[in-house]
């Protein structure tokens, strides 16, 4: 059997008596692709923030790659990838500069630095661009660059936080195809988006409803579940009854 790389029991999270995360239970298979889906506001960031070590649970179970989240939250650390829309890459550092100092954050020697990034940059087809400062690329680059330093140090499971927002879909086929190419090599890829395409790419999906997961299967389990055509149709039918968000 598949070993599970994140597991989660009855894991609930409350911000005073607001419970942001109530009770949810999964697991996430090793080299799985895992859409985290919800509305805005059901639950998503706070479970993921805690997942990545970073927010103690109130009560419940959940470990990520074999670590406890309460008392190991420091191996956890170190044993992710983490991308996000809103944080990824510095705009004032050139390309090298940037996949060299995430890469020493993530405690590369040196030797496997300068390995690591002459093999990225000829991978991603960057040899032009590789002096030129971040900022000055187009955020398509930018979140594929983001997304190669986040598994730079080949971490058991990369978590992705609306890793396209922005681009389009041809850019969006591109960086999902470097996704599989990772849930290929063994890397769990934990995954939020607001795009319906993208959640037909995970291998399961989960859907938050309110704090809790309202369905979780494949796509097709979840169309044929919902007696619908598309993954928008399911999400729709969950969302309408959502209580938060805007
Ligand atoms: N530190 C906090 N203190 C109080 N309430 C919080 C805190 N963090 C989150 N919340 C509340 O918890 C709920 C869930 O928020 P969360 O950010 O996890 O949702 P989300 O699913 O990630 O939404 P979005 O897609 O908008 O980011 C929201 O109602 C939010 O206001």
């Amino acid at each position: 059997m598949t070993k599970s790389v994140i597991h989660t029991e009855g894991l609930t999270r409350k911000f005073g008596d607001f419970v942001a995360v109530n009770a949810i239970t999964f697991d996430v298979k090793e080299g799985e692709i895992f859409g985290f889906l919800g509305a805005n506001g059901a639950g998503k960031t706070t479970a993921m923030r805690i997942l990545c070590g970073l927010l103690e649970p109130t009560s419940g179970k959940a470990s990520v790659a074999g670590y406890d989240v309460y008392r190991q939250n420091e191996e956890i650390k170190k044993h992710i990838g983490y991308m996000s829309q809103k944080f990824s890459l510095y705009e004032n550092l050139t390309v090298r500069e940037n996949i060299q100092f995430f890469g020493g954050i993530y405690g590369l020697t040196r030797k496997e630095l300068r390995e690591k990034t002459a093999v990225l940059i000829e991978r991603l087809g960057l040899n032009q661009e590789a002096d030129k400062l971040v900022g000055s690329l187009p955020l398509g680059w930018k979140q594929k660059i983001s997304f190669s330093v986040a598994i730079l140090h080949r971490p058991k499971v990369v978590f992705l936080d609306e890793p396209t927002g922005g681009v389009d879909p041809i850019t969006r086929r591109q960086f999902w195809d470097m996704i599989y190419e990772a849930a290929h090599e063994g890397i769990t890829v934990f995954v939020t988006t607001h795009y319906m395409d993208e959640a037909e790419y995970c291998d399961r999906v989960s859907i938050m409803v309110d704090g809790t997961i309202a369905a979780l299967d494949t796509p097709s389990g979840l169309k044929k579940q919902f007696q619908v055509e598309s993954m928008d149709e399911v999400f729709l039918q969950l969302a309408r009854g959502a209580k938060r968000g805007e």
